[in-house]
C-alpha cells in the first residue's frame, strides 16, 4: 500500500469509522431533563409547529442543518460507483460544511429506479432540512432532479457540482484573465466535459461576459457541434457550428482550458498549441487532466489551477458550498437564486486580492501568498470567506426577494 493510501484509509477508520458523528446541545443528564427533551416537554413544540411549521425553525435544528444528497452516479471523476461507495465523499462534504461554516449536515445516499422515484424519495424528507445539497449526480438527469426539486420544496436546493463550482471556477477565471491581460469578451474557452459541472461553468462565465460562440465544449464524442445529432437538450445550448473535431483542433490558440471530465486528457503537447499566457483550470478530482508538473514543464507563461488541496490556486466547490448555504439559511432564503451566485462570486474574488492573514500562511505552509498567478483564488481555510460570502449571499437573498427574514442584527461583525 502506498503511503498516503494508508494514510486516507487509516484516517477514515481511526479512532472510529467515518468522519461525522452527531452531538447534543441540551443537557440529558436528569430525570428534569429528560421530562423536558422527551416526554412530557416535547409535546409542547410538537404543538407549535403543528400550528405553524415556522416553528420548526425555532424548536428545531432544522435551520442549521443541510442534507448532502447523492444517488451516486458521478462520485467526484470516479464515475458512476453506487449510493454506498459514495459515502465518504458525502462525510467529507458534511465535515466542510460543519468545519467552514458551522452547519450541521447529514449524508444521504438514495438508492433509486427512475429519476423519478429520487426527485420523490428527497421530496418526501424535504421538510426536515434547512437546505439540500445535491451532490455527485450525473448529468443529465441532475438537470432534471434539481430544476424539479426546486419547483417542489420551499427550501434552498443546490446541486453543488453545477452551482458550486461554476461559482468558484467563475470568481478563479476572471481573476487568472486579469493577471494574463486579458478580456473574458475576448476569451477563446474550451471546456472538456459536458455534463454537470461544465454546463453550469460555461453558463456562469457567460453571465460574467464570455460570449457563448466562444466556447467550445467536448464530451467523450469530441466537439460539441450543429451537426451532431446525439446532443442532449443541455449540450444542445453549447453547439458550436464549427468544422472543428477535436480536442487538437479546438485548442489550439484558445486562451482558456476547463477540465471537468476525467483524469489526464490534456497533453503537454495539447498545451504547447495554445494561446500565449492561457489560464488551464484542471479541476477533475482527485486526478487534473493534466498535473501541474506536466502542465508547467509543458510552457511557462500559463496560470494553473487544480481541484487539488495539494497544489496551488484550487479551484474546487468547498469555497463556496459551506458559506453560500451559511448565507441561504441565516435569512432563510426559499431558493438560491442568480443574485445570490453572482454576490458569491464577487465575494470570492475580492479576498484574493487582499493581503492574507498569518493563519492562512501558516496552514497553507507557505511564507508569503499575493494575488498572481500561483494566488488567484482564497485558500478554503481562510476565515475571512465564511463572513463575506455568507453576508454577500444574505443580502442579495434579501435585495432579490427571496429571503423569508431579514438579516440578523450584528450579523457576521
Ligand atoms: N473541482 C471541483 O470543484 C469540481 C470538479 N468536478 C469534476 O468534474 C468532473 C465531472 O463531474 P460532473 O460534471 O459532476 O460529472 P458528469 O457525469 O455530469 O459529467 C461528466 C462529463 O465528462 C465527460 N467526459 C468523461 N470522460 C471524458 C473523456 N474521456 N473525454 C471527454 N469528455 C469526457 C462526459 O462525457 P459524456 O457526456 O460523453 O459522457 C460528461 O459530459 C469530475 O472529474 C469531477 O471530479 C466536478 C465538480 C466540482
Ligand atoms: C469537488 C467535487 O464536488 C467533485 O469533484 O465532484
Ligand atoms: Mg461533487
Amino acid at each position: 500500500m502506498s503511503d498516503f493510501r494508508e494514510q486516507a484509509l487509516h484516517y477514515h477508520s481511526h479512532p472510529v469509522p467515518g468522519k461525522i458523528s452527531v452531538e447534543l446541545t441540551k443537557p440529558a443528564e436528569t430525570v428534569q431533563d429528560l421530562a423536558l427533551a422527551y416526554s412530557p416537554g416535547v409535546a409542547e413544540p410538537v404543538r407549535e409547529i403543528a400550528a405553524d411549521p415556522a416553528n420548526a425553525y425555532k424548536y428545531t435544528g432544522k435551520g442549521n442543518m443541510v442534507a448532502v444528497i447523492t444517488n451516486g452516479t458521478a462520485i467526484l471523476g470516479l464515475g458512476n460507483l453506487g449510493p454506498l461507495a459514495s459515502k465518504p465523499v458525502m462525510e467529507g462534504k458534511a465535515l466542510l460544511f460543519k468545519r467552514f461554516a458551522g452547519l450541521d449536515s447529514i449524508d444521504i445516499e438514495v438508492k433509486h429506479n427512475t429519476t423519478e422515484d429520487f426527485i420523490n424519495t428527497v421530496a418526501n424528507i424535504a421538510d426536515t432540512f434547512g437546505g439540500i445539497n445535491l451532490e455527485d449526480i450525473k448529468a443529465p438527469e441532475c438537470f432534471e432532479i434539481e430544476k424539479a426539486l426546486i419547483e417542489r420544496c420551499s427550501i434552498p436546493v443546490f446541486h453543488d457540482d453545477q452551482h458550486g463550482t461554476a461559482i468558484v471556477t467563475a470568481a478563479g477565471m476572471i481573476n487568472a484573465l486579469e493577471v494574463q491581460g486579458k478580456e473574458i469578451e475576448d476569451a477563446i474557452i474550451v471546456c472538456l466535459g459536458a455534463g454537470a459541472a461544465a454546463v453550469a461553468c460555461m453558463e456562469l462565465l457567460i453571465k460574467c461576459g464570455a460570449l457563448r460562440e466562444h466556447i467550445y465544449m467536448l464530451d467523450r464524442k469530441g466537439v460539441i457541434h450543429t451537426r451532431r445529432d446525439d446532443l442532449n437538450e443541455y449540450k444542445q445550448l453549447f453547439a458550436n457550428n464549427t468544422d472543428k473535431r477535436t480536442l487538437q483542433d479546438v485548442i489550439a490558440d484558445a486562451d482558456v482550458f476547463v477540465g471537468v471530465s476525467g483524469p489526464n486528457l490534456l497533453s503537454p503537447d495539447d498545451l504547447k498549441l495554445m494561446a500565449d499566457r492561457p489560464v488551464v483550470f484542471a479541476c477533475s478530482n482527485p486526478d487534473p487532466e493534466i498535473s501541474p508538473v506536466l502542465a508547467h514543464g509543458a510552457r511557462d507563461d500559463l496560470i494553473m489551477a487544480t481541484g487539488r488541496s495539494d497544489y496551488p490556486n484550487q479551484v474546487n466547490n468547498v469555497l463556496c458550498f459551506p458559506f453560500i448555504f451559511r448565507g441561504a439559511l441565516d435569512v432563510r432564503a426559499s431558493k438560491i437564486n442568480d443574485e445570490m451566485k453572482i454576490a458569491a462570486v464577487d465575494a470570492i474574488r475580492s479576498i484574493a486580492k487582499e493581503p492574507v492573514p498569518a493563519e492562512v500562511l501558516k496552514a497553507a505552509g507557505v511564507e508569503t501568498l499575493e494575488f498572481g498567478a500561483q494566488y488567484i483564488i482564497p485558500k478554503p481555510m481562510d476565515p475571512r470567506l465564511l463572513p463575506r460570502i455568507a453576508k454577500a449571499v444574505a443580502q442579495a437573498a434579501i435585495d432579490s426577494g427571496v429571503a423569508q427574514i431579514d438579516m440578523p442584527e450584528n450579523y457576521m461583525e
